[in-house]
């Protein structure tokens, strides 16, 4: 276990907090005679000081020359730590990433990432391989850690690592055998239909809505319960694991950690509190696992993880040449990028676009129900002690698999970057529109039986109006989004933080400012998932390495769009692309009736 000196962290921290002055290590020495008049001046200050100092209150220039020597002493040792590292996993669906931050700058040291296969065996289905998944990410952690060899830095110099993850994904596992007993049910995957159909009939009003005030969430194909129910129904070996006693569920996070810290030999089975609130078996009021919802989805809770906060040491890599490090956050990967972006404010939002697309709207301690189409999830606890904070989302399906589908599918372009060039031939999309309803429509519709479409084709229609249709269909989904989320806060959002793989292309991001017509910030760090659960691993009680206290990383360097439209323009393509979802919806139902 690496030795760490958490008494400056700490006495850093009663600092700002009697001072208020934020500052870092390289520049608080500086600063230190200010800051000990501030507080030799204030008794009560100095009161509070009294067990750091080793001395009896006394009045405060007797005292100056005893707090100067504390603040110089503690940022002397806290800039001693300049060079700690922490890492972080960010597993998501289409890739999974290790990356090192240095714990006072935020700054990314080096990284390695991983492409992950999705499979697709049959229409609407998405699955992937838990053992690729944790390859991925043992092979992302060793070979990260071999690019820090090659910059001459040492691997002592990481003292923790968090993860982040594709939240939903639901994994069964044998415990006696270590050996997933079904391939991972990606969170995209719509097979559950019939059982979202079957579970609503449950309802004491038939209606998606009724487990909100408990779980924050509608009835959707989206959400772990779901599909767990799907697989306790469908999958034998499943059933009678679960009857032998041997079956244990997780998330992507509770399946890494679980192999990560001895699997069979000792694994932790936990999740985190952000992860909880997307099963819709966590009652988002006590933070427990709810009995009434487990017995209405007819799941056991002996397979359910046991729920931990957001920043705490669960356990210790017994993997990968980290071997020994305390795994010390885990957070669902959108909840990560709201803490990475520092959206720690009540009103603060922020919108991830990768596979899918997530807006998180941060609305403090008290979960809000929506009455839009948003959901209700818990944004992050970062400490046992700690407040929960609670946040809306705005969950798009399909964001960037529709470029991928555009690769795969159509081989328009051979790369995802290539969209851009592809789009940017054309001033606009000559009256297409593309809504990439794969497996139905997230919010605000919650439509499963929605199928994608692109209308308004004529004889000009190029490719290249199909690539800007395709960019211009995440932005639309996202001006829905913020619609909801405005009714529903009641407070207008004045621009838009961004982050995640998709956000490097700039004509994406134009796009998205003119059709939304606020500006677009992009920080100038795009890995504020990863740097989330980096933050919140290095946070935690007895690994106290982050000391991050001035401006958010998120904040410096970053690029605004701004919005090149008129409200009248924005209103009328909107309003096109409005009847172009409508086309969309009850296709899969029609389809059935024929
Ligand atoms: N330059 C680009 N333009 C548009 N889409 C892109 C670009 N680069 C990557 N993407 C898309 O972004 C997604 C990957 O983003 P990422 O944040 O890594 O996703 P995830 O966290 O879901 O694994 C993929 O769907 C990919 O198609
Ligand atoms: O893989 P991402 O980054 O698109 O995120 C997936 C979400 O967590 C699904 O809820």
């Amino acid at each position: 276990m690496p030795k760490v000196d958490t008494s400056a962290v700490s006495g850093h921290n009663a600092i700002v907090a009697h001072t208020g002055m934020q500052t870092s290590p390289s520049k608080a020495v500086g600063y230190a005679f200010e800051m000990a008049t501030m507080l030799a001046d204030s008794k009560s200050m100095l009161q509070s000081f009294a067990p750091f100092l080793d001395a009896e209150s006394a009045s405060g220039t007797a005292q100056l020359p005893k707090v100067l020597g504390y603040i110089v002493g503690t940022y002397t040792a806290l800039a001693a730590m300049d060079k700690w590292l922490v890492g972080a996993v960010d597993q998501g669906t289409s890739s999974t990433r290790f990356i090192l931050f240095e714990s006072n700058t935020a700054k990314m040291v080096t990284h390695h990432q991983k492409e992950i296969s999705q499979i697709f065996p049959q229409e609407g289905w998405v699955e992937q391989d838990p053992v690729e998944i944790l390859h991925s990410v043992t092979e992302c952690i060793d070979e990260t850690m071999k690019k820090l060899s090659a910059l001459n830095l040492k691997p002592e110099m990481v003292k923790a690592i968090g993860i982040t993850n594709q939240r939903e994904t639901t994994i069964v596992w044998d415990k006696v055998t270590g050996k997933p007993l079904h391939n991972a049910i990606i969170w995209l995957d719509a097979r559950t239909s019939e059982t979202v159909e079957k579970l609503v009939k449950k309802t004491p009003n038939r209606d998606k809505d009724s487990l909100r005030d408990k779980c924050g969430l509608p009835l959707s194909t989206y959400f772990s319960a779901v599909k767990m129910r799907w697989l306790l129904d469908n999958v034998d070996e499943v059933r009678q694991s679960v009857e032998k006693g041997h079956c244990l569920f997780g998330n992507v996070d509770t399946w890494l950690l679980w192999n990560l810290t001895g699997g069979l030999h000792g694994g932790k089975h936990y999740t985190d509190v952000t992860n909880a609130s997307r099963t819709m078996l966590m009652n988002i009021h006590t933070l427990e696992w709810d009995d009434e919802l487990c017995k209405f989805f007819d799941i056991p809770k002996a397979i359910l993880p046991e729920i931990r906060c957001s920043s705490e040491i669960y356990g210790y890599l017994m993997e990968t040449c980290l071997r020994g490090l305390p795994i010390s956050g885990i957070l669902g990967d959108q909840q990560a990028a709201l803490v990475g972006q520092s959206c720690f404010k009540i009103g603060q939002v922020k919108n991830t676009y990768g596979t899918g697309c997530f807006l998180l709207n941060n609305t403090g301690n008290k979960p809000v129900e929506s009455k839009h189409g948003l959901l209700t999830t818990v944004a992050y606890k970062l400490g046992k002690e700690k407040p929960t904070f609670y946040a809306l989302e705005g969950s798009v399906a399909i964001a960037g698999a529709a470029v991928q589908w555009l690769r795969d599918n159509l081989g328009i372009i051979e790369k995802s970057a290539d969209i851009e060039t592809l789009a940017a031939d054309v001033d606009d999309t000559h009256g297409c529109y593309f809504v990439p309803a794969f497996s139905g429509l997230f919010c605000p519709y919650w439509q499963p039986d929605a199928r994608g479409v692109i209308c308004g084709l004529s004889q000009f229609t190029t490719k290249q109006h199909l690539a800007r249709a395709c960019l211009e269909a995440v932005c639309f989904q996202t001006c829905e989004v913020l619609d909801a989320m405005k009714k529903d806060s009641g407070l207008p959002i004045v621009s838009l933080q961004v982050d995640g793989g998709m956000t490097v292309n700039s004509l994406l991001m134009q796009l998205q400012a003119d059709l939304v017509g606020i500006p677009v910030v992009r920080p100038a760090m795009a890995e504020t998932t990863a740097l989330g659960a980096a933050m919140a691993a290095g946070m935690a009680e007895g690994v106290a390495v982050w000391h991050i206290d001035e401006d958010p990383p998120s904040a410096q360097g970053a690029y605004m769009f701004q919005p090149r439209t008129n409200p009248e323009e924005r209103a009328k393509r909107l309003s096109r692309w409005k009847k172009a979802v409508e086309r969309t919806m009850h296709w899969e139902l029609t389809d059935l009736l024929e």
